[in-house]
Formats: C-alpha cells, structure tokens, sequence
C-alpha cells in the first residue's frame, strides 16, 4: 500500500510524514493505520501520522491523526514540519497555505532551522477560572488555538503530576466530549516560559506540543503579562517562539528530518 516516509520533529513532538498526494492510502484506512505506525517499539513510533493530500485550492491539504488514530483539526509542531516536508518536496514554495480541519494554514520557511506558521485565530478564550478536581478546586485558563487547550501557571511544573492531573482534565466533564491538551506553565522571565503537556490522542506527555505553546502564550501574556514575542522552553529543551502582529499570532521553531525510510508490510501488518 505506501513505502516511503519521513521521520520528522518540531521541537520533540515527532511524526511519521507520507506524500499522499497520489491518494495510495484511502482516507478510510489512515486513522488504524496511524494506530499501528505511530506505536512505539512495535513499528515506527511517533506522537502523530501527517498525509500530505492534494488540493485544489492550497499548496495542499493535510489530515494529521493523533498515536492513537483519533483526528485532530491542527497540529502546531506537525504543521511545521509538513511545511518542511511539501516544500523539500517540490510539493510547495518557500510560503504555502494548507488546508486543515481547523481552517487555511499559512507557512513560511525561514531558513534550514526554522519555518513559521501562521495560526487560526485562537476562540473560546477564558481565564482564570475554577475546575473541580478530586474534590478541589484547580485555577485554570482556556482557549481553541486550532485544537482546545486547559492551561495551568505552576511555580515548578517539574513537580507536577503532569499524567495524573492531565489525564483528569482531559477527560474532565466540563470539556466533553471532544476533550482537552493540558498544559502547565512556569515562568522564567518577562518574555520566556517553560512548559509541559498532556496531550489528548497521545494520552500522555509530548515533548513539545506547538497549539499548546500559543495557548500558553496567550494565557501568559493576558495573566502575568508576559510579553510577546514569547519564548517557550519545550520539555526537550527545544525552544518555540510566539510572534504576535496586530491579531494574528505565528508560531515559529524547528522541523527537523530525523531520518527517510521505507516501509516495510510488517510496520503496519502486526496484531
Ligand atoms: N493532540 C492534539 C493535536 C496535536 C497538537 C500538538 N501536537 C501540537 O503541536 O499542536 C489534539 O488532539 O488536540
């Protein structure tokens, strides 16, 4: 069915990148085959599957499936390294725009260590409000910045029970049922943060995670008045930069190829 692939990483958060602009893998197939890719030690292993489509419109159009074969409407990290991706291959110029569940995506390379990524206008904004947890109640902020995202400011987000708390959250009744990424935050200085996060569909923690960045941006400019642009320490030690220009807000860091491969039947063929 497919063989060639890339193996790519924005800033710790990897995933497995297929041109699937000759349609070889039926959108009906994609999700359990991204289930079977994404798994670590039992094939390739990834936090996500990206198929580059064709489009009418765009440069292309894109369907990004979490590790566990759900469907996410964006992908920060991702969009950054498909950029890389349709553009080493022919498949756009140095500035794209594709189509994704969350909207039209503008993308930039910047140079061999860098493409910048235009987000959708984040929704939903709200913050610091009270959850209940465990018979507590949490301060928490939230917004949409393509996928939804809980954000939590922590004095030493090294010390925090990120899967515990984030599992909780993510399924927590007040974000049913499409669910949340969890997010905490520590701040280093007047412009730079560190964070850490749960991510829905990875049902775990990611190392870096690129909507959850501008989410924790935006919470951290609006909250402790942070300024932008806003420099975010991902748990890889990989740094994202949030730009903010009038309305619009960019996300901006690596897209590295960590290796080419071909795929053998036996990467998705196994129970
Ligand atoms: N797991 C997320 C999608 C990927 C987000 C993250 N990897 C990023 O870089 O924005 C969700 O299902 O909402």
């Amino acid at each position: 069915m497919i063989s060639e692939f890339y193996k790519m990483s924005g800033g710790g958060n990897d995933f497995i990148v297929i041109d699937n602009t000759d349609n070889s893998i039926p959108e009906s197939k994609a999700s359990g085959l991204a289930e079977k890719l994404c798994k670590r030690q039992l094939s390739v292993g990834a936090d996500g599957l990206i198929l580059i489509c064709s489009s009418k419109e765009d440069d292309f159009k894109w369907l990004f499936y979490n590790s566990d074969g759900s469907v996410a409407e964006m992908c920060g990290n991702g969009a950054r390294c498909a950029a890389r991706f349709a553009y080493i291959n022919g498949i756009a110029g140095r500035s794209m725009t594709f189509e994704t569940l969350a909207g039209k995506i503008k993308a930039e390379i910047i140079d061999d260590n860098s493409v910048k990524v235009l987000m959708t206008p984040p929704l939903d904004a709200n913050f610091n409000y009270s959850i209940e947890i465990d018979n507590k109640w949490l301060e928490v902020s939230s917004v949409n910045t393509g996928v939804p995202h809980v954000i939590i400011k922590s004095e030493n987000i090294a010390d925090e029970p990120l899967i515990e708390t984030g599992r909780k959250i993510r399924f927590h009744d007040k974000y049913s049922p499409a669910g949340t990424n969890v997010n905490f935050y520590e701040i280093t200085d007047d412009s730079t943060v560190a964070m850490r996060t749960y991510e829905r569909g990875v049902e775990g923690e990611t190392l870096a995670c690129g909507t959850g960045a501008v989410a924790v941006a935006i919470t951290a400019n609006a909250c402790e008045n942070i300024n932008f642009p806003v420099k975010i320490k991902t748990r890889s030690g990989a740094t994202l930069t949030i730009h903010k220009q009038d309305n619009n807000f960019f996300l901006e860091g690596e897209a590295r190829i960590i290796y080419q491969g071909v795929l053998n039947k036996e990467a998705y063929d196994y129970e």
